[in-house]
């Protein structure tokens, strides 16, 4: 394990009970995350991003039949503490979370400065009020919203303004990490590239790293450092964003890139015939090999994750020859 790892998970796994059977969400699930790198994980829909940042950040529903894993910050496994240290310690003080449509969850009779030095107060981190409406304003400039709108109620915001309230609340606390799901999916265009760019400029700036859970390939290409590819639960590929977006290693990864729209592509998009497999009952060999048009009779066994070249981890057998086994 190298040095400077922030964040390490092994083996993370969480299963939902439901009437239909156990929904194996995130299944055996390992990745590390180095001090001030950021990562993207992405996804179709239903893969497991959600429930992965929830799990890292123990936000459970109640359904949970199985959590467990090791999940390492700044060395310490976390996974150990009880809840109550886990919300004492962690939440917040060291991992926030942006949650899907957090812009949208803003309460709307509240003025914004209020809500976004709520943690501070809620965790005394601060004496006072006043010195949390401060640190409100400090946490306001950090993400380019005008000091004058901390008196503004969430109405009187546009969706970017009421994104970046969003992020504003996460920062602080000045925590290590931030997962942020989906942060730009309900914006248009050119506010989800100002969010992106807010986020480029929070991690040159301060010492932060983010996890980036979306499903939207080309807007999290800028930021991020890391690539995680989810399937049907798992992690597929893990690798440096860089050489991800370069060359996709793992057949899922490589159709997920050719379905992405650019301006210099003239051959179609390309799509991936098929639905992922339930998470009930998901097949027992590679979860992809259904819909793979590169499958063979390994694929009906269980893919190791291979260490490739440069350090690439690929659930996919096709590397057997070239890689070796991940060892966490
Ligand atoms: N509390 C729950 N109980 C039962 N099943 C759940 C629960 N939460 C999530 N799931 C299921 O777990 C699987 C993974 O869901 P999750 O929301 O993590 O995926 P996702 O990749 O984030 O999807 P999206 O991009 O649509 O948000 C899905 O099949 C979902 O229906």
């Amino acid at each position: 394990m190298a040095q400077d790892n922030l964040l390490v998970v092994e083996n993370m796994h969480l299963y939902f009970k439901t009437r239909n059977g156990i929904v194996q969400a995130v299944d055996n699930v390992s990745f590390n995350l180095e001090r001030g790198k950021s990562m993207v994980i992405v996804g179709e829909s239903g893969c497991g991003k959600t429930s992965l940042g929830r799990a890292i950040l123990r936000l459970l529903p109640e359904n949970v039949c199985r959590y467990d894993g090791r999940c390492l910050l700044n060395g310490e496994d976390i996974m150990e503490l009880s809840d109550e240290d886990f919300r004492k310690m962690i939440r917040w003080k060291k991992a926030a979370l942006v949650p899907q449509s957090s812009m949208n969850s803003l309460n709307p009779v509240i003025k914004v400065s209020e809500q976004v030095a709520e943690p501070v107060l809620l965790h005394s981190l601060v004496d006072d009020k006043d010195e949390a409406l401060k640190r409100a304003a400090a946490a306001f400039k950090k993400v380019g919203i005008p000091v004058d709108f901390l008196g503004r109620y969430p109405f009187e915001l546009s969706g970017g303004m009421r994104q970046r309230v969003a992020i504003a609340t996460s920062l602080i606390t000045d925590p290590d990490f931030i997962v942020l799901d989906e942060p730009t999916s309900a914006l248009d265009v050119l506010t989800q590239a100002n969010i992106m760019n807010v986020l480029t400029r929070l991690k040159q700036q301060i010492d932060i790293s983010f996890i980036l859970i979306t499903h939207d390939v080309s807007t999290s290409s800028e930021i991020a450092d890391m690539a995680a590819i989810m399937y049907a639960g798992q992690i597929v590929e893990f690798t440096d964003a860089r050489t991800f977006f370069g060359k996709p290693l793992h057949p899922y990864s490589e159709r997920l890139m050719e379905s992405v729209p650019t301006l210099e592509a003239d051959d179609k998009l390309g799509y991936i015939p098929g639905q992922p497999p339930s998470l009930i009952n998901p097949p027992t060999g590679c979860r992809f090999a259904d819909r793979c048009n590169e499958r063979f009779e390994l694929c009906s066994q269980d893919p190791p994750e291979f260490v490739v070249e440069g350090g690439r981890m690929v659930k996919c057998w096709l590397y057997k020859e070239s890689g070796e086994r991940y060892v966490s």
